[in-house]
């Protein structure tokens, strides 16, 4: 368990005085994959940097596994820090060194054996993918190679956290998506604790049991993904969440969009819901209710948990005088709907 008690952080520049962390307290509990999520400068570099005190902070109390980090003298310190592994938006590898030999650094200066090394790269590099790419040097490396290499290093000490700094945000969605994915099997597989940052709620969404939500160096919320996903409280939470599943009308359809309606208008709705059934159920009930099926133009659903996202827009034809009929129908089903403008039929 990760405990966090009053963090305070101040940095001083030659002009200013910045607070970074704000009394920050927070309980990470064992297994868990916990986010930190926040807009560039809340403070959730200086925070993940605090955990495994790259970052000295100015007050309160860092506790791992039941002990006080922030009591530790130097040499304990550093055996502590063993236990913690970390990863980096840009990998920090050692470009003279193979991956084979990347990842057996820590385990050199540890004075491991090298038989040990040998057997110990070995496994790591196949549990990450890429015992293949043994004896290349970083450069020969997609971005996502070389942050399985990085995961593989910080894996090296038998860490019971690892801490990811950004891990994903240099990498494409396939790739991001690919090294998510990995982490979560680790996290299982080793059941090791993992603190990510990022500035992406589709990263929380995707692997995270838990999330804290920060803003000016504060913790302003935080919960189970699902909690915070169903009942955001602040206004930064729900933008995340927002930003995370927004989709845009197609090009075709905005390029025609009017303000005012026309005698061959149809409507255009955006629509977007949390925690209902498929909208397909909706859309049956309609065609059921007024004989008459909306047209869904394009839609995105996403899961938290259990909890379903779902945004969509849809055309109604003007012709078939139903679409208040239909407004007052997803009103009444919770649905949020907006009217986004009007589209001539035969245009
Ligand atoms: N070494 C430093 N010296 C001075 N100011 C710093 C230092 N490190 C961080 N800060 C400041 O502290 C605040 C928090 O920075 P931090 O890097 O923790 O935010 P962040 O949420 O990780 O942002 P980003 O997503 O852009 O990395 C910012 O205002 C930043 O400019």
């Amino acid at each position: 368990m990760i405990l966090l008690k009053n963090i305070y952080k101040k940095f001083k520049t030659s002009s200013q005085e910045i607070t970074a962390l704000d009394d920050v307290s927070l309980t990470i509990n064992e297994g868990k994959i916990f986010g930190v999520i926040g807009q560039s400068g809340a403070g959730k570099s200086t925070l993940i940097r605090c955990i495994n005190l790259l970052e000295m902070p100015d007050s309160g109390e860092v506790w791992i596994n039941g002990v006080n980090l922030t009591s530790l003298p130097q040499a304990k310190l550093t055996l502590e820090r063993r236990k913690i592994g970390m990863i980096f938006q840009h990998f920090n590898l050692l470009s003279s060194r193979t991956i084979f030999q990347n990842v057996a650094f820590p385990l050199e200066l540890t004075g491991t054996s090298k038989s040990e090394i040998q057997s110990k790269v070995n496994e790591l590099l196949d549990l990450v993918g890429i015992l293949d790419k043994a004896n290349e040097y970083p450069a020969n490396l997609s971005g996502g190679q070389k942050q399985r290499v990085a995961i593989a290093r910080a894996l090296a000490s038998n860490p019971t956290v690892l801490l990811c700094d950004e891990a994903t945000s240099a990498l494409d969605p396939s790739t991001t998506k690919s090294i998510l994915n990995l982490l979560k099997e680790i996290n299982q597989r080793l059941n090791i604790t993992i603190v990510l940052i990022t500035h992406e709620m589709e990263v929380i969404n995707a692997i995270c049991d838990e999330v804290a939500v920060m803003k000016n160096g504060k913790v302003v919320e935080h919960g189970s993904v699902e909690t915070i996903f169903t009942n955001p409280k602040e206004q930064i939470t729900n933008d995340f969440i927002k930003k995370s599943l927004d989709i845009e009308l197609p090009s075709v359809f905005k390029s025609k969009l009017e303000s005012d309606t026309t005698s061959d208008s149809a409507v255009i709705y955006k629509i977007s819901f949390s925690n209902q059934p498929h909208y397909n159920a909706a859309i049956a009930e309609i065609k059921n209710q007024f004989e008459f099926t909306p047209e869904v133009i394009t839609s995105r659903i996403e899961y938290a948990g259990s909890i379903n996202y779902g945004t969509l827009f849809i055309k109604i034809d003007q012709l078939f005088n139903q679409e208040t009929n239909i407004e007052n129908y997803f009103i009444s089903n919770q649905f949020n709907i907006e009217k986004i403008g009007y589209v001539r039929i035969n245009h």
